[in-house]
């Protein structure tokens, strides 16, 4: 289906009135791009769900508030564009400042935003012998011990490439002999279970408490045969969840890692592993600590840019 998408420019203080207006129109939803929020932002820091946002990484405005929203095309949104234009500048009888009010009508197909997301993402080697594929490329491997990774992650974090996937990924390499269960806290594509299971694991149980990543995980797990056994659930943390494994693996932004803790120390046999990542420098030590208060060995640090992960290990004897 083709949209049309209607972008209004005005002020961070009339954004929520500015959105209302395009609900009225019958927006079932908008996207606001707020100069004060990019103030704001600092890098390294994790987004609502667990995404990882560097500034530095994306365009946008200085200044003022963008507020947008997308319409079918059938609904002729353009003949209505000068009429929520005048209701946004009379936005000032009601004391707030709309800004420019202006109006800006594109045409968008919906083809583009998935062609534009895989122009960036091709196969990427993330170890000697594994290399992340697209679910849409062609790709061959280049010997028989290269372990293919078909994934699309779709809107759920998690290609591959980022510092803190690496970090689990080699954390996994590290510790895992074959045939250890697993519980992968924070899933989101899947990718960690995925790899694992091309690495040797058994049972895999992965949990993201975001639906939107339960489904690409289920998704991507369909795309890669050798690891349909896994089992995908929605839940926080590992709250309820009583199995006992030989690895919790979790990359999950510190403050997340600090309460997960004393649940994986609970579903972990002992020896078992704890492998975590996504940890920021400035709040490696508030992590470690709390594990190593908690009774954990510390294995192993694992260190990329200021992306820190950590091998720990429950020992053998609890007392
Ligand atoms: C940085 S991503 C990691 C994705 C993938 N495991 C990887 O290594 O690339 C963190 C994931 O944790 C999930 N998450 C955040 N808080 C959570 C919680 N309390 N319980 C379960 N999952 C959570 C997010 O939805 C997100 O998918």
């Amino acid at each position: 289906m083709d949209w049309t998408e209607l972008s209004i420019m005005t002020t961070s203080e009339a954004v929520e009135a500015v959105s209302n207006i395009l609900m009225e129109h019958g927006a079932s939803g908008v996207s606001i791009e707020d100069a004060k929020d990019f103030e704001k932002l600092k890098p390294g820091r994790y987004g609502d769900h667990g995404e990882i946002v560097d500034p530095a990484d994306l365009t946008h405005i200085t200044q003022g508030a963008v507020v947008s929203a997308y319409y079918p095309n059938n609904q002729h949104i353009d003949q209505e564009a000068e009429e929520i234009a005048h209701k946004v500048r009379n936005l000032s009888q009601f004391g707030l400042n709309p800004g420019p009010a202006e109006v800006n009508i594109t045409s968008v197909v919906n083809q583009d935003w998935q062609t534009a997301w895989e122009k960036y993402y091709h196969p990427v080697s993330i170890s000697r012998f594994m290399t992340i594929v697209p679910s849409w490329e062609d790709y061959q491997p280049k010997s028989d011990q290269e372990k293919i990774l078909r994934l699309d992650p779709g809107m759920a974090f998690g290609t591959g490439t980022h510092p803190t996937t690496r970090l689990s990924l080699q954390a996994l390499e590290i510790v895992m002999q074959g045939g250890e269960s697993i519980l992968d806290v924070g899933t989101g594509s899947g990718v960690l279970s995925i790899a694992a299971k091309l690495m040797g694991a058994g049972k895999i149980h992965a949990f993201d408490v975001d639906d939107i990543a339960v489904r690409s995980a289920e998704k991507n797990i369909q795309l890669n045969p050798a690891a349909k056994d896994i089992q995908v659930s929605a839940n926080d943390l590992l709250k309820g969840i009583h199995e006992q494994v030989d690895i919790v693996v979790a990359n999950i932004l510190a403050e997340i890692i600090v309460p997960l803790v004393p649940q994986a120390w609970q579903n972990l046999k002992p020896q078992g592993y704890f492998l975590t990542s996504g940890i920021i420098k400035d709040k490696f030590e508030t992590v470690r600590d709390s594990m190593t208060q908690q009774g954990f060995l510390i294995i192993e640090t694992l260190r990329m840019k200021d992306w820190y992960g950590i091998i720990a290990q429950k020992p053998k004897d609890e007392d």
